[in-house]
């Protein structure tokens, strides 16, 4: 899984040629600059920030490992570890155009309603509430227009809701469980994670201030039984002060090593609010999608 690396992770040279190559490149409209630059959404808004920043925007864990002795085995820390260079290739999936259009698709109730696609599928699952259609919703923010409905009320999504990236991929948004979960839940969401020919990867949110439930247990469970594999995101990190986000961060990922087999054994870390962790998910979905560039 260890795909590319970069030195320094963002070495000077690296940067400088980033930010000139970003900015001055043909890609980006001027609507697009307006937008970017009131946030941390792209890699050209974040591309003028200090290289500390970036490095904590970019890999959320790099503010959490400096709390942390020598003694503490971080070999699944970094497993997943792009180059620059793939994080910004991967972020032009994530972007419209006119040959690649991303897109609300359909949403369905069950599985004999969900439709006949091919390409690679990644869903997102986890309790009510814990952030599964604002994450959706950060990772396509520099698609203009693309509305993903998100609310403070636990239970909103209540159909699988399927968001097509062209022919790349498609991400399905999914009913949480737990509190306000809708009451087919089950019969909706397990037929589908578990017949799904083209699924793959599971993305299973954990909420950073509360750490794994009950109810996470079971649906990692039942990961575990259908064989599918699955990756869990710490969401909300930018709530809970850092000791609180460092113990369950640690926890989780003990839990991963010691209680699963088919779970990579990296938690993604993600503020979808302040975009911390979203451009590393956004390479990592190229990735299990099978469209991540090699680095040229
Ligand atoms: N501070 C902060 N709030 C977040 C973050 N992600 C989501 N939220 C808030 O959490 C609430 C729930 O977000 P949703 O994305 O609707 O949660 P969900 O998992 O889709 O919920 P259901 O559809 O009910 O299962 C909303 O008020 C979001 O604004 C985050 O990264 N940081
Ligand atoms: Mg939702």
């Amino acid at each position: 899984m260890l795909i590319g690396s970069v030195s320094l992770i963002c070495g000077q040279n690296m940067w400088t040629i980033l930010r000139s190559r970003l900015l001055l490149s043909g890609h980006f409209s001027s609507c697009d600059v307006c937008r970017a630059m009131s946030n941390h959404a792209s890699m050209q808004s974040i591309a003028k920030l200090q290289e500390r920043k970036i490095n904590k925007l970019i890999f959320p864990i790099t503010d959490l490992e400096k709390f942390l002795g020598p003694g503490v085995d971080r070999t699944y820390f970094r497993l997943f570890n792009p180059s620059i260079e793939q994080i910004v290739k991967a972020e032009e999936l994530f972007r419209s155009s006119g040959k690649h259009v991303i897109d609300y698709y359909t949403s369905a109730v069950r599985m004999d309603h969900t439709p006949s696609l091919t390409q690679p599928e990644v869903c997102f699952i986890g309790r009510s509430n814990v952030g599964k259609s604002t994450l959706i919703k950060a990772l396509f923010s520099l698609v203009p227009g693309l509305e993903v409905r998100v609310s403070k009320n636990p239970g909103h999504t209540k159909k699988l809701n399927f968001f097509k990236a062209g022919k790349a991929f498609t991400l399905v948004d999914m009913p949480g469980y737990g509190y306000h979960a809708p009451e087919d839940f089950t019969d909706m969401v397990e037929e589908y994670l578990q017949k799904r020919q083209n699924l793959k990867r599971i993305f299973l949110l954990v909420d950073g201030s509360i750490g794994l439930q009950k109810s996470d247990l079971i649906a990692i469970e039942m990961c575990e039984e259908f064989a599918k594999p699955y990756v869990v995101v710490i969401t909300k990190i930018d709530r809970p002060p850092t000791g609180i986000l460092l113990t369950r961060f640690l926890e989780v990922q003990e839990f991963i090593v010691n209680k699963t087999n088919g779970c990579f054994p990296q938690p993604f870390l993600i503020s979808s609010t302040q975009y911390s962790g979203v451009h590393l998910l956004r390479c990592f979905i190229a990735h299990v999608t099978g469209n991540l560039p090699s680095t040229s």
